[in-house]
């Protein structure tokens, strides 16, 4: 299996390499150079396995001989032996034809665990093997870092750098970030929002003399493994539907494009996915440009769903990479057109799009209604993001194919905004309940490259 870059000037990679790379020095981001696809009847036979199984099955093809298959049977079963749920991702009805598929079992309550805490094992089984160590630099609107945090806390061949929009994450969020007192751990509070962030981040990937330096590794979802470790449970609640018997839709809460990426990955390896609805909250250029094909930045505004505040959305570069007939030069010239202000996508490639995706958006009052609503009517307490995502999907529910709303972060990593839509203040669970008298660690940071360079080379140097 080989990884080739969306912008088309890169090497090509194996999947070990794609993973510990990250960003390809072309700038593009690695895909994996043919999707495998699944046999109808290797869908079939995933039924009534469990989540590890289930993940073993679904990525083992993507991986080539990096690991042995005992080997990554070991890693998944490590990865998710830590989640508060026995099926790792539970379906809950919530209406005729549409369910919720709760992510927010794992470590920091979010979907972001299921890649995070797999990628993880990943990178230390392959860095123990080659002696390696890497720096992780990774960008977050709240749920990435806490997550990454989680996961590499600790481990002896990586340090791990977390740019955070100062002010504009949870304070649960932040907590999770700031009181590891790991000595591996630097939590770094960004004066910007997440876009600069994320940019700052791809700037080091694009300094070499950094990036090789320092040996910086990515833990965005513009690494292959994250969108990878994401693709499983979209089998494993298509198939609790009947798929692939019977198709089902999903509508994803999306800011970075990276989760819906997955379902569509998981829709080009077999699964029957009718649709795949892209929802966005006040920050919407991703319906804007699904609609009319302009994909224009008008500046972040900060909204109760701060994880999906974005408006560069990463991932949606792997998207266009197909609709462009994997045409590397052509994402190359729309990704130079976006740092001069944006883009307009060709009639051809938006169609080939919305072949696949559909969108829609919920503004702050109607997320705050919704989880009013929802709460009302079937007791589910929604996080501000998978209120989103419920509104969208009502909007795109059809009576014959069932509707997955991925809920993707729990409802009390967000406990102001959800107290204020609902009345109720959804407590952490016991195993966090001292976050709020936990010691905090943080050190703010200028949005400015060489500065943040400076700081990361100083504190390895330590
Ligand atoms: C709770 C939550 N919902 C939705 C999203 C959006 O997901 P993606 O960036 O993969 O589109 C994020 C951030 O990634 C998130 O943390
Ligand atoms: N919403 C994310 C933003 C980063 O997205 P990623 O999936 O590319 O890591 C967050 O919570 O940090």
């Amino acid at each position: 299996m080989k990884y080739v870059s969306t912008r088309g000037q890169a090497p090509e990679l194996s999947f070990e390499e794609a993973m510990l790379t990250g960003l390809a020095r072309d700038g593009g981001l690695y895909v994996p150079a043919e999707v495998p696809v699944m046999a109808a009847e290797d869908i079939v036979a995933l039924a009534g396995q469990s989540y590890e199984e289930v993940a073993f099955r679904v990525m083992r093809p993507f991986l080539g001989d990096t690991f042995t298959d005992d080997e990554f049977r070991d890693i998944i079963a490590r990865a998710y032996s830590g989640f508060g749920h026995a099926a790792r991702a539970p379906l809950v009805q919530l209406d005729q034809g549409h369910f919720l598929l709760e992510l927010f079992h794992g470590p920091t309550l979010a979907f972001k665990d299921f890649a995070m805490q797999l990628i993880g094992q990943l990178f230390e089984a392959a860095l123990k093997r080659s002696g390696q160590r890497v720096t992780i630099v990774g960008a977050t609107s709240g749920d990435t870092g806490s997550a990454a945090i989680e996961a590499f806390k600790g481990l002896d061949a990586v340090d791990v750098f977390i740019l955070f929009p100062h002010g504009r994450v949870s304070e649960v969020q932040r907590r999770q970030m700031t009181t590891p007192s790991e000595s591996n751990v630097h939590a770094l509070a960004i004066d910007g929002h997440f876009d600069d962030a994320q940019a700052r981040v791809k700037d080091m990937f694009n300094d070499f003399e950094f990036r090789d330096g320092v040996r910086l590794a990515g833990v965005n979802s513009i690494n292959w493994a994250r969108v990878l470790a994401q693709v499983v449970y979209y089998f494993t609640s298509a198939v609790a539907l009947g798929a692939p018997h019977r198709k089902v839709s999903f509508t994803v809460p999306t800011g970075n494009f990276g989760d819906i990426f997955a379902g569509y990955i998981a829709k080009r390896m077999g699964l029957p996915i009718d649709r795949l609805v892209v929802a966005t909250n006040q920050n919407d250029i991703l319906h804007r440009c699904l609609s009319a094909g302009d994909y224009t930045p008008d500046g972040v505004i900060p909204s109760i769903s701060p994880s999906m505040d974005i408006q560069v959305s990463s991932n949606f570069e792997r998207a266009l990479f197909d609709a462009y007939g994997r045409e590397g030069g052509a994402v190359a010239q729309l990704m130079d057109e976006l740092k001069s202000g944006g883009f307009h996508v060709s009639q051809g490639a938006l169609e080939t799009l919305r072949a696949h995706f559909e969108s829609g958006r919920c503004d702050e009052d109607e997320t705050r209604a919704t989880i009013k609503r929802l709460r009302a009517t079937t007791g589910e307490l929604l996080c501000p993001h998978t209120a989103v995502g419920v509104k969208v999907a009502e909007e795109h529910i059809r009576p014959d194919v069932p509707m997955i709303t991925l809920a993707t972060a729990h409802p009390a990593k967000f406990p102001d905004a959800v107290e204020e839509a609902a009345g109720i203040r959804p407590p952490l669970p016991p195993r966090m309940a001292d976050l709020y008298e936990r010691d905090e660690r943080v050190t703010p940071v200028a949005n400015d490259l060489a500065a943040i360079e400076t700081l990361i080379k100083e504190r390895l140097s330590k």
